[in-house]
């Protein structure tokens, strides 16, 4: 008989192809990214990211609590710290009371039960714009991990429910891990950034945050030496196994759409919960073609959601949240 099978027959219409669909977004799948600065009432448009701001504090909180009603239940902070305050060892990373300390407890009171987690890397408080201290030239590693330990403790006093090490400096869960343990924080769970590449979709980050390394002599152009080589597949999964050997409760791919290979390679490998990083980039691009008209804005990004979920991740840390979360309805 000709066709042996018809599979046409379960996309006839919408009612059977929902029903054998097989990935479907919930608000529970996603992780918001947010961005704090100081002052009050601002509320500042990235202009490489277009309808996403920066939040003084007071915003924060009511941004917050529109996330939590529409079942956004979990946010990545991340902090836009003063040229003034910043340096080369991240001094102002490890103050108690520094924006990211304030911002913590600022979303705990506002949503006592809105999971927060906290970027740990030196670049926003870095006056050279690196993840890491930087001598003669190179991010050195190990006094860079130590000073993120102690970063994260300060976010674990502040409250953060999750530590998220982004630096790619080797050791750094251990050394966090360690830490926490040391000082009772023994329920602060490390969302870890395992496989992060040295990719240029983090442009409009930077911008967000004027966190891009500075030209001068001395000071590495880019974040190739700690950032991992878009070239390597293997190299994703050797770092995860380690970052989960040294106590990371979750691991992440970033960035996402270019990298959905690595995601499923590390989601057939581990058995602890994968993230993936939708970034700056990815969303940028997305914006602007929609802007011209090229693309369909809503449908380019359900179709891209979709595709991290297929691909793997359990988690989805993406600009696109609330859009997504509303377009769903
Ligand atoms: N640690 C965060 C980044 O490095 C960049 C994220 C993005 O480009 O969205
Ligand atoms: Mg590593």
């Amino acid at each position: 008989m000709y066709p042996l099978r018809r599979n046409r027959r379960l996309r006839t219409n919408e009612a059977i192809r929902s029903l054998v669909r097989e990935t479907v977004i919930t608000p529970n799948d996603f992780l918001v990214p947010l961005f704090v600065v100081e002052g009050k009432g601002v509320k500042d448009e990235i202009a490489s990211m277009p309808n996403y701001f920066r939040y003084s504090l007071d915003l924060l909180e009511k941004e917050v609590k529109e996330l939590w009603g529409l079942g956004l239940k979990a946010v990545l902070l991340f902090a836009k710290v003063p040229d003034h305050l910043k340096d080369n060892k991240g001094t102002e990373a490890l103050n108690p009371n520094g924006l990211m300390q304030r911002a913590v407890k600022t979303v705990k009171n506002a949503c006592p039960d809105m999971l927060v987690m906290t970027d740990i890397a030196l670049d926003p408080y870095s006056s050279v714009g690196h993840d890491g201290i930087v001598q003669n030239g190179m991010i050195i590693n190990d006094e860079s991990a130590e000073v993120l330990a102690k970063m994260a403790l300060t976010h674990a006093q502040a409250g953060a429910d999750f530590v998220a090490p982004s630096d790619m400096n080797d050791g750094r869960t251990l050394k966090i891990r360690e830490l926490l343990e040391q000082e009772g924080f023994i329920n602060t769970g490390i969302m870890a950034y395992t496989a992060k590449y040295a990719s240029s979709f983090y442009g409009p980050f930077r911008d967000a945050l004027d966190s891009a390394p500075v030209d001068l002599v001395d000071v590495p152009k880019d974040k190739k030496t700690y950032q991992m080589d878009f070239g390597n597949r293997i190299e994703a999964v050797r770092e995860t196994l380690i970052d989960i050997e040294e106590g990371a409760d979750i691991v992440m791919v970033k960035p996402g759409i270019s990298y959905l290979d690595i995601l499923r390679d590390i989601k057939n490998e581990v058995d602890v919960p994968v993230a993936v990083y939708q970034v700056s980039g990815e969303y940028a691009m997305i914006k602007a073609a929609a802007e011209k008209g090229w693309l369909n804005h809503d449908q380019i990004m359900l179709e891209t959601t979709i595709a991290f979920k297929r691909a793997g991740a359990d988690i989805i840390t993406s600009y696109f949240a609330k859009d997504v979360v509303k377009l769903l309805g």
